[in-house]
C-alpha cells in the first residue's frame, strides 16, 4: 500500500452521536465530564463504533540527523541523537519513561542517524548518513522524501497490523526544529520570526541566527512570501527525513481508520506536510498537548487542533503525547464501569 494511494473514510457521525447518547445517559451531569466527553465522541468517530480498546499501543519514534546543524542551529551536539536513540530503547528518555508509566510500547526508528549505531534494538532504514545541509542546497532528494514518508507510512500500518489500536508519533533528531520551523512557514507562507522558537533551550543571539538561516534557506529554495501546496517540494527543500516519516505514520492511522497521537512542535510540522497530502487526514489526529515552541498556536490554528494539555513541554521524542494516555484509558474505565440512569438503583435508600 502507498501512502498516497490510500482511502480515507470521513468519522463515522452515528457513532459520535451514539456515544454522545451513551455518555449523557451516564449518571452524572450532562457533559459533566468535559473535555474528556469530546475525546470520547472524536475516538467513536475514528473508530466507527463506541465498542473500541485503547490498548495496546505504540509510540513510533523516527530518528534522523540534520544537515543544517553544521550552521549553529542547535544548542546541542549532533552526537546526542545516536546517543539518545539507544537509550530510548533502554528505556532512559522522557517519552520512554512516560511511555513505561502509562503502558505503551516504544519503537526507536533510524532513517539517517549520522553514526552507525550497531544496536538491535533500533530498527535501521537508512536513507543516509544525516540529511544535506538546507541553507546550501536541498536537504534531501524528492526520491528521499518520499521514502521517508513511505518508510513512516509502512511502520504505522505495521504497528497496527501488531494489533495496537492506537499509535503516538515521536521524533529525535537535533536540529530538527529548524527544518520543522522551516515546513511550517513554507507550508502557511509565514516568516521565519513568526514560527520559529528555542529548540532544545538556545540563547537570544542564537536564535537571532536561527531565523536568519531558516529565511535564507526558505529564500534559497524560492519560498519567501509564498505558500507551498508540495509537501514533497517542501520536505525536500527544508525538511528532516524524522519529520517526513513522523507524516507518513500519521496517514497510516487514517488508512485504517485508528487514532494518530500527535506530539508537539515537530509533529504538527509532520501533521502540516500529512494534511498536504491528505487534507481531511486531520480527522484522524488526537492533539494532545500544546507545546510551548513558538510559532505552535499558528500552525495549530492553521490545522483547527485544540490540544486537551497545556503544561509547557516542549521535548519531543513523543513524550507530550504520551500524557495524554491516562485520558484514553479513563474513558474506557468510564464506558466500562459507570452506571447509566437506569441502572442506578432508587430502591437502595427507601
Ligand atoms: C538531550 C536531549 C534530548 C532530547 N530529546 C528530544 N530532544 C528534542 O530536541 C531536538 C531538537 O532541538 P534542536 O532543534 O534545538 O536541536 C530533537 O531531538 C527533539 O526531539 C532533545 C534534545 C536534547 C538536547
Ligand atoms: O514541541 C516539541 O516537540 C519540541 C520543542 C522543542 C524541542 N523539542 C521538541
Amino acid at each position: 500500500m502507498k501512502y498516497n494511494e490510500t482511502k480515507y473514510r470521513p468519522l463515522v457521525q452515528g457513532a459520535m452521536k451514539q456515544m454522545q447518547v451513551k455518555l449523557d445517559n451516564l449518571a452524572k451531569p450532562v457533559k459533566g465530564l468535559g473535555r474528556l466527553e469530546e475525546l470520547a465522541d472524536h475516538l467513536a468517530g475514528i473508530y466507527g463504533t463506541v465498542d473500541f480498546n485503547v490498548k495496546p499501543r505504540k509510540c513510533l519514534v523516527f530518528a534522523a540527523d540534520n544537515g543544517v546543524v553544521k550552521e549553529g542551529v542547535s544548542a546541542s551536539p549532533q552526537k546526542i541523537t545516536a546517543i539518545q536513540a539507544v537509550n530510548m530503547m533502554k528505556g532512559h528518555t522522557a517519552v520512554a519513561a512516560l511511555a513505561k508509566a502509562f503502558d505503551c510500547d516504544i519503537q526507536v526508528y533510524d532513517l539517517g542517524i549520522n553514526a552507525d549505531l550497531r544496536s538491535p534494538l533500533v530498527e535501521e532504514h537508512k536513507i543516509s548518513y544525516s540529511t544535506k545541509d538546507m541553507l546550501v542546497e536541498p536537504a534531501m532528494t524528492r526520491q528521499e522524501a518520499m521514502e521517508a514518508l513511505q518508510y513512516g507510512f509502512e511502520m504505522g500500518i505495521k504497528a497496527f497490523e501488531e494489533g495496537n489500536q492506537v499509535i503516538a508519533v515521536g521524533e529525535l533528531g537535533m536540529g530538527n526544529t529548524t527544518a520543522a520551523s522551516a515546513i511550517v512557514a513554507a507550508a502557511l507562507g509565514r516568516t521565519g520570526e513568526e514560527v520559529t522558537g528555542r529548540g532544545s533551550n538556545i540563547s537570544d543571539e542564537r536564535l537571532k541566527h536561527k531565523i536568519d538561516v531558516i529565511n535564507r534557506s526558505l529564500a534559497r529554495a524560492g519560498f519567501t512570501n509564498r505558500k507551498i501546496n508540495d509537501a514533497l517540494e517542501i520536505l525536500s527543500e527544508v525538511g528532516a527525513y524524522e519529520l517526513g516519516a513522523m507524516a507518513g505514520a500519521i496517514l497510516a492511522a487514517g488508512a485504517v481508520h485508528k487514532p494518530v497521537l500527535l506530539d508537539g512542535f515537530l509533529s504538527y510540522s509532520a501533521a502540516l506536510l500529512a494534511n498536504l497530502i491528505v487534507p481531511s487526514i486531520t480527522d484522524y489526529m488526537i492533539p494532545t498537548h500544546k507545546s510551548k515552541e513558538h510559532g505552535s498556536q499558528i500552525v495549530l490554528e492553521a490545522l483547527k487542533l485544540n490540544p486537551y494539555i497545556d503544561i509547557d513541554m516542549c521535548v519531543g521524542e513523543g513524550s507530550g503525547a504520551m500524557m495524554i494516555l491516562p485520558w484514553l484509558d479513563g474513558i474506557k474505565s468510564v464506558l466500562d464501569n459507570m452506571n447509566t440512569l437506569q441502572e442506578m438503583d432508587f430502591n437502595f435508600i427507601p
